[in-house]
């Protein structure tokens, strides 16, 4: 479709720049470190592996957090991943406090959609424990394709203190975390959120992470019309113009929410 990969000497500079970033951002607040929740896909393991190395095993906590939908191969995946970083962890179940929720307001029991964005908002409420209690920062996980079509749960995985690899297309995540070590079987594996059963990213947006990258550089990011997108991809308008709508309407979710402005 269109070749996004870095040179190797970009890939070296970006590894730089992304420690760099993590590094910053903790002693800019003052932090002793980062937590972030580990779900055995590759943004949370690449992104795991680059906190590592800004602020070694010990300034790194995960937090393996299955839900009723999650599958057994990812939760061990994430576990896995810890132990090989040697960083410490814990796994919290949290599909008992979601249920919780569901008693209080059982009007949106079977609401998948709600159910499942109350997941990852439970997940965020964790991580910020956990930020609260041994003064570290929640690092993101999310990449530029998630975050340009709004892919993420508003205050769920959205609620961070920073985004370490918000400016990479999913191509350049897959490459870079090949790049770092992680196994090729976690860079294979398909991207899930897993906030229901048999989700995956690709078959939800409509289309593979290639086209949308592509459609994302040319048109979204990029100065190319829909008309020239369309000609140098060689994809059809109504996908140009999926992207397109699904960018303007999530909008909101990468802004402050707004106030009125003041009275003069
Ligand atoms: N124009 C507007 N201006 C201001 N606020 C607006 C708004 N439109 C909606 N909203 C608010 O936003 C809410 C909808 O946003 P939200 O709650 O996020 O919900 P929504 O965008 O409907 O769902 C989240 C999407 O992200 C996907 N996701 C979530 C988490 C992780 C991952 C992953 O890849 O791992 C993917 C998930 O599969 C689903 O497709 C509305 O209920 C409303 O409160
Ligand atoms: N079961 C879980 N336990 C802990 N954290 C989770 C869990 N599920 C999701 N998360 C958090 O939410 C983030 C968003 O999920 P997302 O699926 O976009 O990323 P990923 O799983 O790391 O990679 P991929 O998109 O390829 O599946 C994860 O990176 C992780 O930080
Ligand atoms: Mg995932």
């Amino acid at each position: 479709m269109i070749d996004l990969r870095f040179s190797e000497a970009e890939l070296e500079q970006r590894r730089d720049h992304l420690t760099g970033f993590i590094r910053e951002q903790a002693d800019a607040a003052g932090a002793d470190g980062a937590v972030l929740g580990l779900s055995g896909g590759i943004d949370s393991t690449l992104t795991a592996s680059l906190a590592v190395e800004a602020l070694g095993a010990d300034g790194v906590h995960g937090l393996v957090l299955p839900a009723e939908v999650s599958s057994e191969d990812n939760m061990s995946d994430a576990e896995r991943v810890a132990q090989d970083l040697e960083i410490s962890y814990d796994v919290i179940a949290v599909e008992p406090i979601v249920e919780t929720l569901l008693e209080a307001y059982p009007d949106a029991d079977g609401d998948h959609v709600a159910v499942g964005n109350a997941r990852a908002r439970v997940r965020a409420v964790l991580n910020y424990l956990v930020a609260n209690h041994e003064n570290r920062l929640v690092l993101g996980t999310g990449n530029r394709s998630e975050a340009a079509v709004g892919y993420f749960t508003k205050y769920g995985d959205g609620a961070v203190d920073c985004h370490p690899i918000g400016n990479l297309y999913k191509a350049q995540v897959r490459q870079l975390a090949r790049y770092v070590g992680v196994p090729e079987d976690l860079v294979e594996k398909t991207p899930t959120a897993e906030l229901w059963a048999e989700q995956t990213d690709e078959e939800e947006m409509g289309m593979d992470y290639d086209t949308l990258d592509a459609i994302l550089v040319t048109h979204i990011d990029g100065p190319l019309s829909v008309d020239a997108t369309c000609r140098l991809l060689e994809v059809d308008e109504a996908t140009v113009a999926t992207v397109r709508e699904m960018y303007e309407a999530s909008e909101h979710k990468r802004t402050v929410p707004p106030a009125p402005a003041p009275l003069e």
